[in-house]
């Protein structure tokens, strides 16, 4: 595992294309041990193309992804995964015709090599962990996926990257379409996730939600890093908030 203030995650002047379309032009961002980083962004500014390049689902034209200073870049995702990076993908990425359980055992077999690589280190209790951040799921567990609400999908996608036993965790819109009594709910959980020393990346179209919730904050606009800072110090910039509003 890592110590508090080392660099979990670099991604180095990162390049992608989606199809003919240069989306990513030289994005570089950093996320340390048991920090909560937001990637904030319009619609369409970047944000899953940055998160999908770090997981390996799009390959990069130029640039390199290190975590815990192994370069993955040539990596496919499943090995990044066993490495010990979950992922929350914006549409879930729940199986409709598997059972939450099912759906969570996926990642407890990954979960298995994530420990093995982790060599002499306990692995925390996986159910412990994916159920202390979100209790609702136990109740949800023989319910089929295609039967889940929305914010029941967020809550099993996340809770099933928990089961990874991750050391960093990636939230592409981790709250998008809650009501806001839920969203509270949710920035508890990632607050929790956090107490458990995993670190976090999070895409969020919303200054004022990445505000309440990030350590700290990168700004995307158009596949570039515009500012990266405190959440103080991007809402006092001018060129962060006209990108932000368009
Ligand atoms: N499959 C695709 N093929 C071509 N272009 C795409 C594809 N998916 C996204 N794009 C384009 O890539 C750009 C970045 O999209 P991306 O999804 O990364 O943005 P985002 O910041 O995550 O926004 P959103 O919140 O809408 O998902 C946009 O211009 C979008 O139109």
């Amino acid at each position: 595992m890592f110590t508090k203030g080392v660099v979990v995650l670099e991604v180095k002047a990162i390049h992608t294309y989606r199809g003919p379309a240069h989306i990513l032009n030289g994005v570089s961002l950093r996320v340390d041990k048991q920090e909560v980083v937001c990637l904030v962004g319009r619609n369409g500014a970047g944000k899953t193309t940055t998160i999908e390049s770090i997981m390996g689902f799009l390959p990069l034209q130029a640039g390199q992804i290190l975590f815990a200073n192994e370069d993955l870049t040539r990596l496919a995702p499943h090995e990044r995964a066993k490495r010990g990076i979950g992922y929350s993908p914006e549409d879930c990425g729940v199986f409709p015709d598997l059972s939450v359980d099912e759906n969570l055992m996926i990642s407890r077999w990954l979960g298995d090599e994530v420990s093995r690589r982790r060599d002499g280190a306990v692995r925390p209790d996986p159910q412990t962990q994916a159920f202390g951040v979100f209790p609702e799921v136990q109740d949800l567990l023989q319910r089929q996926g295609m039967h889940l609400s929305g914010g029941q999908r967020k809550m099993v996608a996340i809770a099933r990257a928990m089961m990874l036993s991750p050391s960093l965790l990636l939230l592409d819109e981790a709250f998008e379409g809650l009501a806001p009594v839920v969203v509270n709910r949710f920035t508890e959980a990632v607050m929790k996730i956090k107490a458990m020393g995993v670190s976090i990346l999070m895409a969020e179209s919303y200054l004022a939600a990445a505000s309440r919730i990030g350590d700290r904050l990168y700004v995307i606009d158009r596949g570039e890093i515009i500012f990266q800072g405190s959440p103080k110090d991007a809402r006092a910039d001018e060129r962060v908030m006209k990108a932000l509003r368009g």
